[in-house]
């Protein structure tokens, strides 16, 4: 079997898709794993960073890519999709030798060193900073998450990660006011509390942050955090072992157990069937349980309802992503931390410019740092600009207009010529007018040249939707979900 079939297939539909459909969809992938399956053909397993991209790729381009894989391999080959595993805590800077998206290499025309690096919740795109040379061999600055665990303690809680060093906003309130309150009285109150949001928002630093509180107060406490796929590998472990009995005794003592990305249960019933019994007696003696997973227990698809239907029945609460002011506080605080105090107006810079979520913030932050520090110069925004020229440059060459309404009308499932169109049913103009506020805020385009790109609008009409979105965008969770997954498609 070929090994780069892959490779090849990828070739194949950067050559027949359009060029906007490969870019957005394609070309960011990380390479599959192509394996023989024996009777079953060739097994190729396709690892992809958000439920909202897996969901896209396996409805539009799923059946091509399996026929074209078929065709270059001669033999039947069935695509396999899966979420790509998220970043271990601590791990923040991606390596220098992260497989590059084969894709990327692929793409007409792009040089792959100018290409961005791929997105992935596995290993976060980290952009090279145009810096002295000293500084990637340096260590990057100690900023808090990175700090790893302090021995593999049995409770695998962080201790950086706190309610101190949790910065409050409008964007984690009702979570972290729920998690306080669980923190105070586990067991009582709020049980399970199950926090939802989009990758980096400090779903993870929040239930760490309460596992630290109740230590605090009852050092002798059962605490256990877990990310999912740990305790689907305890399973998986003793299930071979066929000793079950210590599984339970491991999970059904305990007084609070911290879960984190429960999405990943999808499709394992074991590990489902053993998720529930644990949950069941830990309720039953009032312990506490704190889950968190990248969307809301009715969105968790291939987990058994009476699981879903469980997540919901104690307190469900969203993460948004943080608003400038919030951004602006985060910065200012890590970088104290550091020892580094940071202007207002370079947070105010950095943080208009890095908008995604709180772990690219700390990504730039770091950045800027490293290059202040080798460079021995005063922090800036000369000098934020010059360490984050690559970040900024990669977002002004990424998101077009184009871009915006091609993703946001397939989002919505309307056609890209409605963009433009003066047609005004709800079903088209709401859309229309996401895309409308998402150039506004993720391009360098004015009012009316916005408004030239949606069929000669007039810059009026930009302004209202922009205003429109962004004022529903405070209110309605529904939507900030949306667009924050629309954001982060398009920033790849
Ligand atoms: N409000 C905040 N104040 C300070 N730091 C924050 C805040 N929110 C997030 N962070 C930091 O951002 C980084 C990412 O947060 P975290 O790992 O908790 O995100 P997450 O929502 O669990 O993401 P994922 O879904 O990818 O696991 C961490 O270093 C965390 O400490």
């Amino acid at each position: 079997m070929s090994a780069d079939l892959w490779q090849r297939g990828c070739e194949r539909l950067a050559a027949e898709l359009p060029e906007q459909q490969f870019n957005t969809w394609i070309r960011p992938l990380p390479p599959a794993d192509v394996a023989d399956g024996g009777a079953d053909g060739v097994l190729v397993s396709l690892r992809v960073p958000n439920r909202f991209k897996l969901d896209w790729i396996r409805n539009q381009y799923a059946g091509r890519i399996e026929s074209i894989l078929s065709e270059l391999a001669g033999r039947p080959a069935r695509l396999e999709l899966a979420l790509a595993p998220r970043e271990p805590l601590g791990r923040v800077a991606q390596p220098a030798n992260q497989p590059v998206a084969l894709g990327q290499v692929l793409h007409k025309g792009m040089h792959p060193a100018s290409t961005p690096a791929a997105p992935s919740s596995a290993a976060p795109a980290q952009v090279s900073v145009a810096a002295p040379a000293a500084v990637a061999a340096q260590p990057a600055p100690n900023l808090a998450a990175q700090t790893p665990p302090p021995s593999a303690s049995r409770h695998r809680i962080n201790p950086a990660l706190t309610f101190d060093t949790l910065v409050p906003g409008r964007a984690n309130q009702m979570a972290r006011t729920a998690a306080l309150h669980v923190a105070g009285a586990p067991g009582a109150m709020y049980n399970p509390l199950f926090i939802y949001g989009g990758v980096g928002l400090g779903k993870t630093h929040l239930i760490h942050a309460v596992g630290n509180a109740l230590l605090k107060d009852k050092p002798d406490a059962r605490v256990l955090y877990l990310h999912a796929e740990q305790f689907i590998s305890d399973v998986v472990k003793n299930y071979q072992r066929k000793t079950f009995d210590e599984l339970k005794a491991k999970y059904h003592s305990l007084d609070l157990l911290l879960i984190d990305d429960v999405q990943f249960f999808a499709g394992k019933d074991r590990t489902q069937e053993e998720f529930f019994n644990a949950f069941e007696a830990l309720l039953a003696k009032r312990a506490h349980i704190i889950m968190t997973s990248d969307t809301y227990p009715k969105g968790l698809v291939d987990i058994d309802e009476r699981l879903t239907s469980r997540f919901d029945a104690g307190l469900t609460v969203a993460i948004e992503p943080p608003e400038l002011e919030m951004r602006v506080a985060i910065l200012i605080k890590k970088a104290e931390a550091e020892q580094a105090p940071m202007p207002e107006d370079v947070a105010f810079f950095i943080a208009k410019n890095v908008r995604a979520n709180v772990r690219e913030l700390e990504g730039a932050l770091r950045k800027v740092l490293a290059y202040s520090r080798f460079s021995h110069k005063e922090i800036n925004i000369q000098l934020a600009r010059e360490a984050l020229k690559d970040l900024l440059s990669i977002q002004n060459r990424q998101i077009s207009v184009e871009n915006i309404q091609k993703t946001v009308a397939d989002f919505y499932k309307i056609k890209v010529a409605d963009m433009y169109s003066k047609k005004r049913p709800a079903s088209i103009a709401r859309p229309r007018q996401i895309a409308m506020y998402l150039a506004k805020e993720l391009t360098q385009k004015s009012l009316p040249e916005i408004g030239e790109l949606f069929g000669g609008r007039d810059h009026t009409t930009v302004l209202h939707a922009v205003r429109k979105i962004g004022g529903e965008r405070q209110k309605n969770t529904e939507l900030n979900q949306q667009l924050h997954v629309l954001e982060q498609t398009l920033k790849g």
